[in-house]
């Protein structure tokens, strides 16, 4: 399948608004994490779990068919944003407004070592004051506000799922940065911006939700002026991935299940994704073998080894098998008494899961989160 054979899902940006109305109510503008969770209208919750989980349960990587995986890409669009719209308050709860990974100096506070990640990016494709860049896939817009503090570029975010926007909206407001900061509804694989119009672009650990690297890679091509550079922290399969290998592809599934993801695929096929929509690679590189004294799961691995501080002792904690145990107990407790929609159980087993596979596939050698890529688009 080549760039232009890729199927789009239709968009339809009114009925994405009633329904993130109906899920979230006003939750957007509250504190959000455990306690925004909590209070979400229960029917449209269901119907998010259902068309989320109907693409992986009762699915193995033993049983999974091309058809499987084939019905998940066509529906790419609505997979992510329901990932997303039962998935952002647990992040926000856990792990903060950024999301993604990072790499991890020893005694380097958490929040400092994923702006210095975000710094990085920016450094690496050279944005510079006043500059107009876009953020694809910018979550609740943690890395547009620390780049726009960082750099003083305007930067725009493309984001598919409403109840992430609202929440950037809402913190570009609240940090004074909304003459700095857009936020823009929107798929990633159809852009509404036209031709040549961003100086630099970066995505971090978004585009791998894309059905198909060079889909997104060539509206990211379409959209950047001649001459501009766009850099991306991918989420790769390295090369010693063996799609042949059953302990593999459960790694990769329970990846794929646990973040969103229709179809991750190989290093080589990322680069090639790159090259195929015609940039010209600057530098690429796995940040995650860098040989780095504390590896970049740390915080998910739940192993008090890796402990910095006694500060990080609840955050290793909370990812201990125990810890995960309970919060399942608990999760199911508050969904039995009707504090909690049903699902919340379920999502949060489901992030469990995939932290596993991600660190399974990280100490084998399977998985990064980090290839870095750096690609310029010819000038003219
Ligand atoms: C999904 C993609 C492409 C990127 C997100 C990367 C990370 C920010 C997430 C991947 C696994 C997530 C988990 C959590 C927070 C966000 C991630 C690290 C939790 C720590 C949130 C709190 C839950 O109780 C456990 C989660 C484990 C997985």
């Amino acid at each position: 399948m080549s760039a232009q054979q890729i199927r789009l899902e239709k968009e339809n940006h009114a009925r994405d608004a009633d329904f993130n109305k109906a899920l979230h109510g006003k939750t957007a503008t509250a504190v959000g994490g455990f306690s925004s969770m909590l209070s979400k209208d229960k029917d449209a919750k269901k119907l998010a779990v259902d068309e989320y989980f109907k693409h992986f349960d009762n699915k193995s990587a033993a049983t999974e068919t091309d058809a499987d995986r084939e019905a998940r890409t066509a529906e790419y669009a609505t997979l992510t944003k329901h990932y997303y719209n039962l998935a952002t308050d647990l992040y926000e709860y856990g792990w903060g407004q950024s999301f993604h990974f990072c790499r991890f100096s020893p005694g380097e506070p958490f929040y400092q070592a994923i702006a210095r990640h975000e710094h990085f990016l920016a450094a690496n494709i050279g944005i510079k004051p006043g500059m107009k860049v876009l953020d694809v896939g910018c979550g609740v817009g943690g890395p547009a506000r620390e780049i726009a503090k960082f750099t003083d570029a305007h930067i725009t975010g493309l984001n598919n799922n409403d109840y992430q926007i609202d929440r950037a909206t809402h913190y570009a407001v609240k940090e004074g940065l909304s003459g700095q900061l857009k936020f823009v509804k929107g798929d990633f694989m159809q852009m509404s911006f036209p031709d040549n119009s961003f100086d630099a672009v970066y995505a971090i650990e978004a585009t791998v939700h894309a059905p198909k690297l060079a889909g997104v890679y060539g509206e990211i091509y379409r959209v950047l002026k001649p001459g501009g550079v766009f850099g991306v922290y991918e989420w790769l399969m390295t090369d010693e991935y063996d799609s042949k290998n059953l302990e593999h592809r459960d790694i990769r599934l329970a990846i794929e299940e646990g973040n969103g993801i229709s179809n991750m695929v190989t290093i080589s096929e990322g680069l090639g994704a790159m090259k195929e929509v015609g940039f010209e690679l600057l530098h690429h590189e796995d940040l995650a073998a860098r040989p780095d004294a504390l590896p970049w799961f740390w915080p998910i691995a739940g192993e008090l080894r890796y402990m910095q501080s006694y500060l990080d002792f609840f955050s290793v904690v909370r990812m201990t098998h125990t810890a995960r145990g309970l919060v399942h107990a608990f999760t199911g407790f508050l969904e039995l008494v009707g504090l909690a929609p049903k699902g919340t159980k379920k999502t949060a087993d489901a992030l469990a899961k995939g932290a596993d596979g991600l660190v399974a596939g990280a100490r084998k050698g399977l998985f990064t989160p980090m290839y870095l890529m750096v690609g310029r688009k010819p000038a003219n």
